[in-house]
């Protein structure tokens, strides 16, 4: 993976046809998306339960871009090995998962993954300069986590501005996530996010069988974010 500050469109696979997860990564790719968005949720730190390993490592021979893999679990160390053996090019845990961030930075770094760091919306940037030499991507969380489908919060794009300023010209992605339409998708390239994560506003309204409408998604998303880009 090389970095860049262009606009990249990560669809979420939560909102896609989880009995054809490998025809949908097709679909999507050949659509051109940039890279495959995972939501690992374990029922405890958040109200949902999705996929395991096992479940990652059989979609991984289907994804040709990145597989973005986002853990939404607790406690996260235990199973970054297992994520990371199943393939996963970035590994994004929660501030919020446990006591010890900095030590599961450095393990999913030693994993051989990118390592993401993901604030949910209530949490605030505090912790974060303390984190800058270990990560690779922020993730600002732009819904509570644990569904597709929920409202974009507004609060976060100030939010996501002060962390642009924080970065400076380090290497270091910023992904949001929740609620990405081409009306909400501006406002946060425009704050100074980079990759967008986008379940229900790609998956809406297409399918394996007319897959072009993920296309349209994409390119809207994407037109809107990258005319609204300083
Ligand atoms: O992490 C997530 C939920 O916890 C999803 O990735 C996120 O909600 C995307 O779905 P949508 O675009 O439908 O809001």
């Amino acid at each position: 993976m090389t970095f860049d500050r262009k606009i990249k469109i990560a669809p979420s696979i939560l909102s896609a046809d989880f009995a054809n997860f490998g025809e949908e990564i097709r679909a999507i790719e050949a659509e051109g998306c940039d890279w495959v968005h995972v939501d690992v949720m374990d029922g405890h730190f958040v109200p949902n339960l999705t996929f395991g390993p096992p479940l990652l490592a059989a979609i991984r021979p289907h994804i040709r871009t990145v597989m973005d893999v986002h853990l939404m679990i607790s406690p996260v160390d235990a199973y970054i090995d297992a994520y990371a053996g199943a393939g996963a090019d970035i590994l994004t845990a929660h501030l919020e998962a446990g006591p010890h961030i900095h030590r599961t930075l450095q393990a999913i770094r030693a994993a051989g993954c990118k390592a993401g760091l993901a604030l949910n919306p209530g949490t605030g940037l505090d912790a974060v300069p303390h984190l800058l030499d270990m990560v690779d991507l922020i993730c600002v969380m732009t819904v509570n986590p644990g569904f597709g489908g929920q409202k974009f919060i507004h609060s976060q794009i100030e939010k996501v501005r002060s962390l642009r300023a924080m970065i400076g010209d380090r290497p270091i992605h910023i992904e949001i996530d929740g609620g990405m339409t081409p009306e909400t998708a501006p406002l946060m390239a425009e704050a100074g996010a980079d990759v967008l994560v986008a379940g229900s506003g790609v998956f809406k309204g297409g399918s394996v069988q007319n897959p072009g409408v993920y296309g349209e998604n994409i390119r809207a998303i994407r037109a809107a974010a990258e005319a609204a880009q300083g």
